[in-house]
Protein backbone atom coordinates (compact mmCIF):
# COMPACT_ATOMS: atom_id res chain seq x y z
CA UNK A 1 0.00 0.00 0.00
CA UNK A 2 1.29 3.46 -0.94
CA UNK A 3 1.43 6.20 1.71
CA UNK A 4 -0.57 9.07 0.78
CA UNK A 5 1.15 12.50 -0.07
CA UNK A 6 0.42 15.34 1.97
CA UNK A 7 -0.73 18.12 -0.14
CA UNK A 8 -1.60 20.54 2.64
CA UNK A 9 -0.10 20.82 5.89
CA UNK A 10 -1.46 23.56 8.09
CA UNK A 11 0.76 23.88 11.18
CA UNK A 12 -0.31 25.63 14.69
CA UNK A 13 -1.88 28.61 12.65
CA UNK A 14 -3.39 31.40 14.36
CA UNK A 15 -5.08 34.55 13.41
CA UNK A 16 -6.34 37.23 15.98
CA UNK A 17 -8.79 40.08 14.97
CA UNK A 18 -8.25 42.18 17.82
CA UNK A 19 -8.39 40.32 20.91
CA UNK A 20 -10.25 37.65 19.30
CA UNK A 21 -8.38 34.19 18.24
CA UNK A 22 -10.52 33.48 15.38
CA UNK A 23 -8.27 30.61 14.79
CA UNK A 24 -6.04 29.43 17.83
CA UNK A 25 -3.01 27.04 17.24
CA UNK A 26 -5.03 24.93 14.79
CA UNK A 27 -3.02 22.26 13.07
CA UNK A 28 -4.08 19.83 10.26
CA UNK A 29 -3.01 18.07 6.83
CA UNK A 30 -5.05 17.37 3.85
CA UNK A 31 -3.52 14.34 1.72
CA UNK A 32 -3.41 14.35 -1.93
CA UNK A 33 -6.68 13.37 -3.07
CA UNK A 34 -8.97 13.99 -0.44
CA UNK A 35 -11.95 15.32 0.53
CA UNK A 36 -11.77 16.90 3.70
CA UNK A 37 -14.87 18.61 5.61
CA UNK A 38 -13.90 21.49 7.32
CA UNK A 39 -16.74 21.49 9.88
CA UNK A 40 -18.02 23.46 13.14
CA UNK A 41 -20.66 25.44 14.72
CA UNK A 42 -21.21 29.29 13.46
CA UNK A 43 -18.32 31.66 14.37
CA UNK A 44 -15.99 28.97 14.57
CA UNK A 45 -13.42 30.15 12.42
CA UNK A 46 -13.81 28.09 8.97
CA UNK A 47 -13.85 31.01 6.66
CA UNK A 48 -10.90 32.62 8.30
CA UNK A 49 -9.29 29.48 8.16
CA UNK A 50 -9.94 29.09 4.18
CA UNK A 51 -8.90 32.90 3.67
CA UNK A 52 -5.61 32.18 5.45
CA UNK A 53 -4.89 29.06 3.23
CA UNK A 54 -6.06 31.47 -0.01
CA UNK A 55 -3.90 34.61 1.00
CA UNK A 56 -7.39 36.51 1.54
CA UNK A 57 -5.43 36.85 5.37
CA UNK A 58 -2.08 36.89 6.70
CA UNK A 59 -1.63 34.56 10.11
CA UNK A 60 -0.32 35.70 13.19
CA UNK A 61 1.50 32.80 13.70
CA UNK A 62 2.03 29.26 12.20
CA UNK A 63 3.24 27.64 8.63
CA UNK A 64 0.91 27.07 5.74
CA UNK A 65 2.87 24.73 3.16
CA UNK A 66 1.55 23.22 -0.04
CA UNK A 67 3.51 20.61 -1.50
CA UNK A 68 6.08 21.20 1.48
CA UNK A 69 5.96 24.82 0.30
CA UNK A 70 5.60 27.56 2.89
CA UNK A 71 2.68 30.16 1.32
CA UNK A 72 1.46 31.21 4.45
CA UNK A 73 1.23 35.49 4.06
CA UNK A 74 1.56 34.89 -0.18
CA UNK A 75 -0.83 37.53 -1.54
CA UNK A 76 -3.65 35.35 -3.02
CA UNK A 77 -2.70 35.43 -6.54
CA UNK A 78 0.66 34.22 -5.71
CA UNK A 79 -1.36 31.25 -4.08
CA UNK A 80 -3.73 30.97 -6.92
CA UNK A 81 -1.12 30.33 -9.35
CA UNK A 82 1.03 27.72 -7.24
CA UNK A 83 -2.51 25.60 -7.20
CA UNK A 84 -4.95 26.61 -4.77
CA UNK A 85 -8.85 27.93 -6.24
CA UNK A 86 -11.01 28.51 -3.83
CA UNK A 87 -15.67 29.07 -4.58
CA UNK A 88 -17.23 32.01 -2.55
CA UNK A 89 -19.82 31.68 -0.13
CA UNK A 90 -22.43 33.90 -2.15
CA UNK A 91 -21.96 33.31 -6.17
CA UNK A 92 -19.90 35.64 -8.03
CA UNK A 93 -20.73 35.33 -11.39
CA UNK A 94 -20.24 38.37 -13.91
CA UNK A 95 -24.11 38.81 -14.66
CA UNK A 96 -23.90 40.91 -18.07
CA UNK A 97 -21.23 38.27 -19.64
CA UNK A 98 -21.90 34.86 -21.15
CA UNK A 99 -20.82 31.83 -19.46
CA UNK A 100 -17.84 31.67 -21.62
CA UNK A 101 -16.36 34.87 -21.00
CA UNK A 102 -16.64 33.85 -17.53
CA UNK A 103 -14.76 31.07 -17.65
CA UNK A 104 -12.17 32.73 -19.73
CA UNK A 105 -12.00 35.33 -16.91
CA UNK A 106 -10.73 32.57 -14.38
CA UNK A 107 -8.21 31.31 -17.19
CA UNK A 108 -6.29 34.56 -17.02
CA UNK A 109 -5.48 33.84 -13.60
CA UNK A 110 -3.51 30.57 -13.17
CA UNK A 111 0.05 28.37 -13.20
CA UNK A 112 -0.57 28.78 -17.04
CA UNK A 113 -1.96 32.01 -17.96
CA UNK A 114 -4.18 31.74 -21.52
CA UNK A 115 -5.92 34.44 -22.93
CA UNK A 116 -7.92 35.42 -26.32
CA UNK A 117 -8.79 32.53 -28.87
CA UNK A 118 -6.48 29.94 -27.21
CA UNK A 119 -8.78 29.94 -24.31
CA UNK A 120 -12.17 29.56 -26.07
CA UNK A 121 -11.18 26.42 -26.56
CA UNK A 122 -10.52 25.65 -22.74
CA UNK A 123 -13.91 27.78 -21.61
CA UNK A 124 -15.88 25.12 -23.92
CA UNK A 125 -14.09 22.29 -21.96
CA UNK A 126 -14.41 23.39 -18.52
CA UNK A 127 -18.37 24.16 -18.97
CA UNK A 128 -18.41 20.36 -20.31
CA UNK A 129 -16.75 19.63 -17.44
CA UNK A 130 -19.08 21.08 -15.00
CA UNK A 131 -22.07 19.60 -17.06
CA UNK A 132 -22.61 23.25 -18.89
CA UNK A 133 -21.76 22.79 -22.62
CA UNK A 134 -25.27 23.75 -23.70
CA UNK A 135 -24.60 27.54 -21.95
CA UNK A 136 -21.62 29.25 -23.62
CA UNK A 137 -23.86 31.76 -24.77
CA UNK A 138 -26.21 32.46 -21.61
CA UNK A 139 -25.27 35.18 -19.92
CA UNK A 140 -24.47 34.95 -16.48
CA UNK A 141 -27.67 36.82 -15.20
CA UNK A 142 -30.03 34.31 -16.84
CA UNK A 143 -28.56 31.37 -15.14
CA UNK A 144 -30.62 29.30 -12.20
CA UNK A 145 -28.97 29.20 -9.26
CA UNK A 146 -27.74 25.98 -9.81
CA UNK A 147 -25.68 26.55 -12.96
CA UNK A 148 -24.48 29.69 -11.31
CA UNK A 149 -22.74 27.31 -8.80
CA UNK A 150 -21.86 24.90 -12.03
CA UNK A 151 -20.11 28.38 -13.44
CA UNK A 152 -18.34 28.93 -10.07
CA UNK A 153 -16.96 25.59 -10.06
CA UNK A 154 -15.92 25.83 -13.66
CA UNK A 155 -14.31 29.22 -12.92
CA UNK A 156 -12.12 27.75 -9.75
CA UNK A 157 -11.40 24.88 -11.88
CA UNK A 158 -9.78 27.16 -14.77
CA UNK A 159 -7.04 27.76 -12.18
CA UNK A 160 -6.29 24.49 -12.89
CA UNK A 161 -6.18 23.49 -8.97
CA UNK A 162 -4.36 20.72 -7.18
CA UNK A 163 -6.32 22.28 -3.82
CA UNK A 164 -10.08 23.38 -4.30
CA UNK A 165 -11.72 25.47 -1.48
CA UNK A 166 -15.55 25.03 -1.64
CA UNK A 167 -16.84 27.79 1.23
CA UNK A 168 -20.39 26.53 1.47
CA UNK A 169 -20.97 25.65 -2.36
CA UNK A 170 -24.00 23.03 -1.74
CA UNK A 171 -25.54 26.23 0.43
CA UNK A 172 -29.00 27.01 -1.05
CA UNK A 173 -29.42 23.86 -3.43
CA UNK A 174 -33.00 21.92 -3.14
CA UNK A 175 -32.37 18.03 -2.70
CA UNK A 176 -32.63 17.34 -5.97
CA UNK A 177 -30.09 19.99 -7.26
CA UNK A 178 -27.89 18.45 -4.37
CA UNK A 179 -28.12 14.79 -5.43
CA UNK A 180 -26.45 16.70 -9.02
CA UNK A 181 -23.51 18.52 -6.71
CA UNK A 182 -22.26 16.10 -5.24
CA UNK A 183 -22.31 13.94 -8.10
CA UNK A 184 -20.37 16.95 -9.44
CA UNK A 185 -18.12 17.17 -6.98
CA UNK A 186 -17.27 13.57 -6.95
CA UNK A 187 -16.35 13.50 -10.82
CA UNK A 188 -13.90 16.32 -10.18
CA UNK A 189 -12.26 14.25 -7.54
CA UNK A 190 -12.02 11.62 -9.88
CA UNK A 191 -10.17 13.90 -12.06
CA UNK A 192 -7.51 14.73 -9.55
CA UNK A 193 -8.50 17.48 -7.28
CA UNK A 194 -8.23 17.47 -3.67
CA UNK A 195 -10.59 19.31 -1.55
CA UNK A 196 -11.24 21.36 1.54
CA UNK A 197 -14.92 22.32 2.21
CA UNK A 198 -16.31 24.33 4.80
CA UNK A 199 -20.33 22.86 4.46
CA UNK A 200 -23.37 22.95 6.80
CA UNK A 201 -25.44 19.98 4.99
CA UNK A 202 -24.17 17.24 6.99
CA UNK A 203 -25.74 14.68 4.64
CA UNK A 204 -23.15 16.32 1.79
CA UNK A 205 -20.48 15.71 4.34
CA UNK A 206 -21.49 12.17 5.14
CA UNK A 207 -21.86 11.39 1.25
CA UNK A 208 -18.44 13.16 -0.21
CA UNK A 209 -15.98 13.61 2.70
CA UNK A 210 -13.07 10.86 3.43
CA UNK A 211 -12.53 12.83 6.84
CA UNK A 212 -13.40 16.28 8.57
CA UNK A 213 -11.78 18.47 10.80
CA UNK A 214 -13.96 19.85 13.50
CA UNK A 215 -13.53 23.45 14.79
CA UNK A 216 -14.99 25.15 18.05
CA UNK A 217 -13.77 28.85 18.76
CA UNK A 218 -10.79 28.60 16.67
CA UNK A 219 -9.27 25.52 17.75
CA UNK A 220 -9.72 21.65 16.84
CA UNK A 221 -11.81 19.43 18.60
CA UNK A 222 -12.11 16.60 16.34
CA UNK A 223 -10.55 14.88 13.56
CA UNK A 224 -11.99 11.33 11.51
CA UNK A 225 -14.12 10.22 9.13
CA UNK A 226 -17.25 11.85 9.31
CA UNK A 227 -19.22 9.68 11.60
CA UNK A 228 -16.58 9.05 13.78
CA UNK A 229 -15.62 12.76 14.26
CA UNK A 230 -19.55 13.90 14.24
CA UNK A 231 -20.04 11.21 16.99
CA UNK A 232 -17.63 13.12 19.60
CA UNK A 233 -18.92 14.32 23.08
CA UNK A 234 -17.10 17.50 22.31
CA UNK A 235 -18.67 17.91 18.78
CA UNK A 236 -21.84 17.03 20.17
CA UNK A 237 -21.50 19.90 22.88
CA UNK A 238 -20.42 21.94 20.70
CA UNK A 239 -23.72 22.15 17.96
CA UNK A 240 -25.96 21.52 20.33
CA UNK A 241 -25.19 23.37 23.53
CA UNK A 242 -24.54 21.70 26.96
CA UNK A 243 -28.34 20.66 27.60
CA UNK A 244 -27.19 17.42 24.63
CA UNK A 245 -26.03 15.46 27.70
CA UNK A 246 -28.32 16.90 30.45
N1 LIG B 1 -12.60 40.64 9.54
C1 LIG B 1 -12.98 40.34 10.78
N2 LIG B 1 -12.86 41.24 11.79
C2 LIG B 1 -13.22 40.93 13.05
N3 LIG B 1 -13.72 39.73 13.42
C3 LIG B 1 -13.85 38.80 12.46
C4 LIG B 1 -13.51 39.05 11.11
N4 LIG B 1 -13.76 37.93 10.38
C5 LIG B 1 -14.25 37.02 11.25
N5 LIG B 1 -14.32 37.54 12.49
C6 LIG B 1 -14.76 36.85 13.70
O1 LIG B 1 -13.99 35.67 13.79
C7 LIG B 1 -14.79 34.59 14.28
C8 LIG B 1 -14.75 33.45 13.27
O2 LIG B 1 -15.45 33.85 12.11
P1 LIG B 1 -15.58 32.94 10.81
O3 LIG B 1 -16.38 33.71 9.80
O4 LIG B 1 -14.23 32.47 10.42
O5 LIG B 1 -16.41 31.72 11.38
P2 LIG B 1 -17.19 30.58 10.58
O6 LIG B 1 -16.94 29.32 11.33
O7 LIG B 1 -16.83 30.62 9.14
O8 LIG B 1 -18.70 31.01 10.78
P3 LIG B 1 -20.00 30.76 9.82
O9 LIG B 1 -20.29 29.29 9.87
O10 LIG B 1 -21.07 31.56 10.52
O11 LIG B 1 -19.66 31.27 8.45
C9 LIG B 1 -16.19 35.15 14.50
O12 LIG B 1 -16.31 35.50 15.86
C10 LIG B 1 -16.21 36.39 13.62
O13 LIG B 1 -17.10 37.36 14.13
Amino acid sequence: MTTPTTLLSVGNVTRRFGSLRAVDDLSFDIAEGEIVGLLGPNGSGKTTMMNLVSGALKPNAGTIRLAGEEIAGLPPNRIARQGIARTFQLVRVLPSMHCLDNVKAGLGFGAEPTWGSAADSLGEALLQRVGMAHRCWTLGKDLTYMDQKRLELARALALKPRLLLLDEWLAGLNPSELVEAIELLRKVRGEGVTMVMVEHVMDAIRSLCDRCVIMNAGAKIAEGTPAEALAEPEVVRAYLGDDAHA
